[in-house]
């Protein structure tokens, strides 16, 4: 059975020990509406309080992360609403039995992003274990969303897919850019983007700015996906801890001009909370650490080149994740997101 705490909505965060799962119960913690009531971690080691994993949360988060067993599922009184800051197949895994207990399930990881069965085996190396569920998740690009619904599995687009689809999704959709060209994306990531697991790879000596999973990354088939058209993405990782920068260059169709490429953003983004349309190329250090998307244009002829800036783990995470649980619950937007 569902439970309401103190008047307002419980939610677990699980995942609670990771980067993502972190800046969730951060932000849910001075929520106006949500209650955080239960975090965990998968392992024994991080069965502590989260201030011990951040030390930068003490006194501000206080919440012991105890370790996530399924039988959690059958045994406990359920939240009304539980994120999953996993990786991709636990995700989609779990989400399934909170889905059956009538939790609201608000998904961080790329389980349920992607409509066709047979690009998890081909991006996220596994075969998915419950397609059922593919059609039926909400994917929660806000922004784009308008005023339609969300179903109980909502699906929190990844990092890269949000700061690009936001870049380019009002030009396609006001038929703005040239059918034959490509649009060509290339993204830098800070490394907290490969979460809080250190590998050689995100370790600090190794990181040196370069291009990774290069036409291979499973945010691809999510851009073209969100876009309804084939992209070039090439993602990078560079050498600073949190941020995403993506400079997309495309072809404009015939005869656009610059004044309805303007109109095609105004009109798409003027009354959006979380996007800034920017006068000059956005730096990761404005983005940093907030929930906005900043995005700046310029065209020359029929060329135009979209610069858009994002923090990872809020806009492109954490904070995206609340604006969905938000939109959901009939609550205002800036509700837990606005720093
Ligand atoms: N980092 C980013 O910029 C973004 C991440 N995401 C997505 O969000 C999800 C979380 O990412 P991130 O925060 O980076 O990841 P981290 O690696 O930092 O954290 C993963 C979390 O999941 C827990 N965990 C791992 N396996 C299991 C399991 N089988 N059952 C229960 N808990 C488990 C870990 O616990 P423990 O620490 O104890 O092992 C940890 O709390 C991923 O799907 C990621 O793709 C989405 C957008 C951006
Ligand atoms: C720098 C880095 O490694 N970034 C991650 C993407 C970030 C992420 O967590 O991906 P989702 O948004 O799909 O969850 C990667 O390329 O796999």
């Amino acid at each position: 059975m569902a439970m309401t705490v103190n008047q307002k909505t419980s939610a677990w965060v699980i995942g609670a020990s990771g980067f993502s799962g972190a800046e969730l119960c951060r932000l849910i913690n001075r929520h106006p509406y949500l209650q955080l009531s239960r975090a965990f971690a998968s392992s024994v080691a991080n069965a502590k309080p989260l201030a011990e994993l951040y030390p930068e949360l003490a006194t501000v988060v206080n919440i012991d992360l105890e370790v996530w067993r399924d039988q959690n599922i059958d045994q406990d009184p359920l939240p009304e609403l539980v994120f999953l800051a996993l990786p991709h197949e636990a995700s989609a895994k779990l989400a399934p039995y909170f889905l059956q207990a009538g939790v609201v399930v608000v998904d961080l990881s790329g389980a349920f992003r992607l409509k066709e069965l047979n690009k998890y085996p081909e991006f996220y190396n596994f075969k998915h274990p419950s397609p059922e569920y593919l059609q039926d998740a909400s994917y929660s690009l806000m922004e784009l969303i308008g005023d339609a619904e969300l179903n109980n599995l909502i699906s929190v687009p990844g990092c890269y897919p949000t700061v690009s689809t936001l870049a380019l999704a009002p030009l396609i959709r006001e038929n703005l850019l040239c059918e034959q060209q490509v649009p060509v994306i290339t993204a830098t990531s800070g490394v907290s983007g490969a979460g809080r697991q250190a590998t050689l790879n995100n370790s600090f000596c190794s990181v040196s700015l370069g291009a990774y999973a290069v036409l291979s990354h499973r945010h691809q088939p999510e851009i073209a996906q969100n876009l309804g058209r084939e992209v070039i993405f090439t993602p990078q990782l560079g050498a600073f801890k949190r941020g995403i920068l993506a400079t997309c260059s495309a072809r404009l169709g015939k005869g656009v001009t610059p004044a309805q490429v303007e109109q095609a953003f105004q009109q798409y983004y003027q009354n959006q909370t979380f996007i800034r349309l920017v006068a000059t190329p956005p730096k990761i250090a404005q983005v940093e650490n907030t929930p906005f998307c900043d995005i700046y244009w310029a065209v020359q002829g029929s060329n135009i080149v979209i610069s858009a800036a994002i923090d990872n783990l809020l806009k492109g995470a954490a904070s995206q994740a609340l604006q969905a649980a938000n939109h959901k619950f009939g609550w205002p937007q800036p509700s837990g997101v606005m720093l």
